[in-house]
């Protein structure tokens, strides 16, 4: 459904130091440096999938969805989306894809959410009778009741990109682009907005791309992640891969009646000690976890045992250092 093949994509931006002098010089003569946003990006993506882009700040997200929705044109590589090129057929391409920047607002800022609504309808030339349909669904499933009669201006963040969410599928499009859709919402607001996505995906099959920050939009959504770090694709695969391939540590914290002398376990390394609590962390692929509970539980009277993996953050710092990024 969609294909990215070596693309491309740089900016051009004017140099400035600071002083007056400078500024003078800078009148007359422009120095110029080339920030490469986007380096031989290539990948797929299959209909129905939902993939989370992930990456630091300034590593080319917004860039790449930029692209694949025919807001900018890259300097060289091509792009298939649905039979599209984006930047080439835009008009009849939009027709077909959603898009949320969580960061800006599709919406008229001082009239009703519904007037917005009835010229994106006119824009898309959306028929009435699929509009209505849409537009039940979508504020049946979104919880959009009341908002729809009130200006974007007075909602608040969670209650914005609902309607801003609502916005981009009215048309009913087959992908939907969502640039940080959770950004800045609390934790209620957030399971409300990944809940919907999955539901779309479910029941409509819409072909999801999002970009965030918060690994658990992540963890609760995406089949698969695409990593990006300075324009350059460094992962492609599941967050289970991803696990198993940096995460074979495990934390186990075991709490027990008390205890004076440390318990030392064979392959395990103990991370802290007191009378009712230690540490252990252990490589799975050097011992079983089972037999180092096993082990503690012959020499201690254990209360309870937890076991913890890497947090996904940390999985993604240790690539991002193999990268060198
Ligand atoms: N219009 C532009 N003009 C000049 N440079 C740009 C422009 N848009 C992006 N860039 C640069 O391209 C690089 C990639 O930016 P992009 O916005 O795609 O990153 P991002 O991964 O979305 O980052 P963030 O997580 O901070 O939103 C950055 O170095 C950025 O400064």
């Amino acid at each position: 459904m969609i294909a990215l093949q070596g693309i491309h994509k740089s900016f051009k931006v004017a140099k400035r130091s600071g002083g007056l002098g400078q500024a003078v010089k800078s009148f007359f003569v422009r120095e110029h440096t080339i920030v490469e946003a986007l380096h031989d990006i290539s990948f797929t993506v299959n209909e129905g999938e939902i993939v989370g882009y992930i990456g630091p700040n300034g590593a080319g997200k917004s860039t790449t969805i930029k692209v694949m929705s025919g807001i900018l044109v890259p300097d060289r590589g091509a792009c298939s989306i649905m039979g599209f090129t984006p930047w080439k057929e835009r008009k009849a391409y939009v027709q077909h894809i959603g898009v949320v920047f969580g960061q800006r607002s599709q919406l008229w800022w001082d009239v009703p959410v519904i007037d917005s609504y009835e010229l994106l309808r006119d824009i898309y030339r959306i028929p009435p009778a699929d509009y209505q349909s849409n537009l039940s669904l979508l504020t049946e499933t979104l919880e959009l009741g009341d908002l729809l009669q009130t200006p974007v201006r007075q909602l608040s963040l969670g209650q914005r990109m609902r309607c801003e969410i609502a916005a981009s599928l009215l048309h009913g499009p087959k992908v939907l682009f969502l640039d940080e859709p959770t950004i800045g919402l609390d934790a209620v607001s957030k399971i409300a907005v990944r809940q919907f996505i999955k539901t779309i995906n479910k029941e409509k099959g819409v072909t999801v791309i999002l970009t965030t920050h918060d690994m658990s939009d992540i963890e609760a959504l995406a089949d698969r992640i695409l990593m990006i770090g300075k324009g350059t694709l460094l992962y492609d695969g599941s967050l289970g891969e991803l696990r198993r391939r940096f995460g074979t540590q495990r934390t186990i914290t075991a709490d027990f009646r008390e205890h004076a002398a440390p318990v030392d376990i064979p392959g395990a390394a103990r991370l802290s000690w007191s009378p009712e609590r230690a540490v252990y962390s252990v490589d799975t692929e050097q011992v079983l976890i089972a037999s180092v509970i096993s082990s503690l539980a012959e020499q201690v009277d254990l209360v309870d045992v937890a076991v913890e993996t890497k947090p996904v953050e940390e999985l993604i710092v240790q690539l991002y250092k193999e990268h060198q990024i």
